[in-house]
């Protein structure tokens, strides 16, 4: 199911990063920008009510002169009119209206998608509401009154929020079509890559009716099958700031990611896999999806017999979470191998939704406990009575097991091997859950 993205847009210092912890709670994922820079929270997964949400914050304004906080708070405004379904616009009733802030309205209110004006810093809400008044000038709507550090009018700005969710939430998941992002660093080539795949195949304008982001994506017909890629716009947008683009890399990612069956991961074969690239495949892991690691620029490095090894092995290193992902060797400049691209997307779709009967899959377990005894603790056994398949999407098993604490991680390891022996499940996670039956006792 396809998350509902907010945004968060602000000046510095408003209380943006107060809020985000507020709102994300112990949910919050803290991504690491480049090393040494801050510890820098960009996404994190929430929920009000019984909706989940995916929150970002689009921040990363270094506090400079007015100039220059103007244009990136232009910058971030852009990213969310861009992602999000929601955006949450955070002003500070202690420094007031400033003109900054204005122009930033004007450009939320332009862009017709859904605008939360929230006020932090009011306290105390008899001292400060009717500053909060003055808020209405901006024209996007109602000011809620918010302290974000005191945690209050938490509720009702979250209210707010939900109420602007689409309700077709799901729709993408009616739409038959597979849906691929593709995501990666700055600059290893994924708009490239996006314009080689179309210009080999037909285009056609997505004609997914009614949601805000369909603009955005755009579908591809292959041998008769159509693809939508997800978010093609955002791969031509440039920014000139480095961390920003960056940021706007891992925001890109999280936003696209979850819309997707498949997730290519691009990494730039002049530049080798990095930490960065770690933490952007990291996403796609997360969330289970399908996943392709697609190293780009083949054509622009001096090649030997043992260079494709040299690379896979660094790779395999790096991305060490996902042992399971395919890996090509690509040059959307000169379109090596790019036309395997959609055979490759077909295969890993099919085994992302593969279901394997339960028989059989009791059948390799059982065979494989005989070859390698479970672990024991104290004197007992883990025992395993029963696995089955519950889910796809990931593939998703259930092992009954007589005591959870005997289970290792290790030997959860080992049955995910012999699983995938067995069964293929190549460029796919799968995922385990581990129940306790206690009948046995
Ligand atoms: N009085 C008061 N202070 C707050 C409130 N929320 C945040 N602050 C303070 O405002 C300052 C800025 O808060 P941050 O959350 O770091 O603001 P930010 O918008 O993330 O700032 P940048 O990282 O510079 O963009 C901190 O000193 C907070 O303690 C609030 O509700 N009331
Ligand atoms: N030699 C070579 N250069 C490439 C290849 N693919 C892309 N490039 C070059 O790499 C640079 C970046 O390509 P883009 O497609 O803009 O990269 P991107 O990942 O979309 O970049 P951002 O939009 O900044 O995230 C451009 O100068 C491309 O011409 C390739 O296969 N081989």
């Amino acid at each position: 199911m396809s998350k509902p993205v907010v945004a968060v847009v602000g000046r510095p210092n408003v209380g943006k990063s107060t809020l985000f912890n507020v709102l994300a709670g112990e949910r919050i994922s803290i991504v690491k920008d480049t090393p040494g820079v801050t510890r820098d929270r960009i996404y994190a997964d929430a929920s009000w009510l019984d909706r989940t949400f995916t929150l970002i914050d689009t921040g990363g304004i270094e506090p400079d002169s007015k100039d220059i906080i103007l244009s990136q708070m232009r910058e971030q405004a852009e990213i969310a009119i861009e992602t999000a379904d929601v955006i949450v616009f955070i002003t500070d009733v202690r420094q007031g209206l400033v003109d900054a802030d204005a122009k930033v309205a004007d450009m939320l209110r332009r862009s017709k998608k859904p605008v939360v004006l929230v006020v932090n810093k009011v306290d105390s809400f008899e001292k400060f509401m009717p500053d909060v008044y003055e808020f209405y000038n901006l024209g996007i709507g109602d000011p809620i009154p918010v302290s974000a550090a005191s945690q209050l009018g938490i509720g009702d700005m979250l209210d707010e929020i939900i109420k602007h969710f689409p309700d077709d939430a799901g729709k993408d998941e009616e739409d038959e079509r597979p849906r691929v992002a593709i995501i990666g660093k700055p600059n290893v080539g994924k708009s490239s890559l996006v314009n080689r795949l179309l210009g080999e195949n037909r285009v056609i304008v997505s004609d997914i009716a009614g949601t805000t982001r369909d603009a955005v994506d755009t579908a591809i017909k292959y041998n008769g099958e159509e693809y939508v890629f997800i978010d093609t716009a955002g791969l031509r947008r440039k920014s000139k700031i480095k961390e920003d683009l960056e940021r706007y890399s891992i925001i890109r990612a999280v936003t696209a990611v979850e819309r997707a069956d498949v997730v290519l991961i691009v990494i730039d074969a002049t530049e080798g896999v990095t930490e960065q690239d770690a933490k952007i495949a990291g996403i796609a892991h997360d969330r289970g999806k399908g996943i392709i690691i697609v190293v780009n620029k083949w054509d622009a490095i001096e090649k030997d017999n043992k260079t494709i090894y040299k690379h896979t092995e660094k790779i395999r290193q790096i991305l060490s979470f996902m042992p399971y992902a395919e890996i090509m060797f690509i040059s959307a400049k000169t379109g090596q191998r790019t036309g395997r691209i959609f055979d490759m997307i077909r295969m890993v779709l099919e085994n992302n939704s593969m279901r394997v009967a339960t028989g059989v899959l009791n059948e390799i377990v059982t065979e494989a406990v005989a070859m390698q005894q479970p672990p024991s603790d104290k004197g007992k056994r883990l025992r395993i009575y029963y696995v089955t398949q519950v889910a796809v999407k990931p593939p998703t098993f259930v092992i009954f097991v007589n005591d959870k604490e005997l289970m290792h991680f290790s030997y959860t390891r080992y049955l995910e091997n012999r699983i995938r022996e067995a069964f293929g499940f190549k460029g796919t996670s799968l995922k385990f859950i581990i129940r306790e039956r206690k009948e046995d006792k």
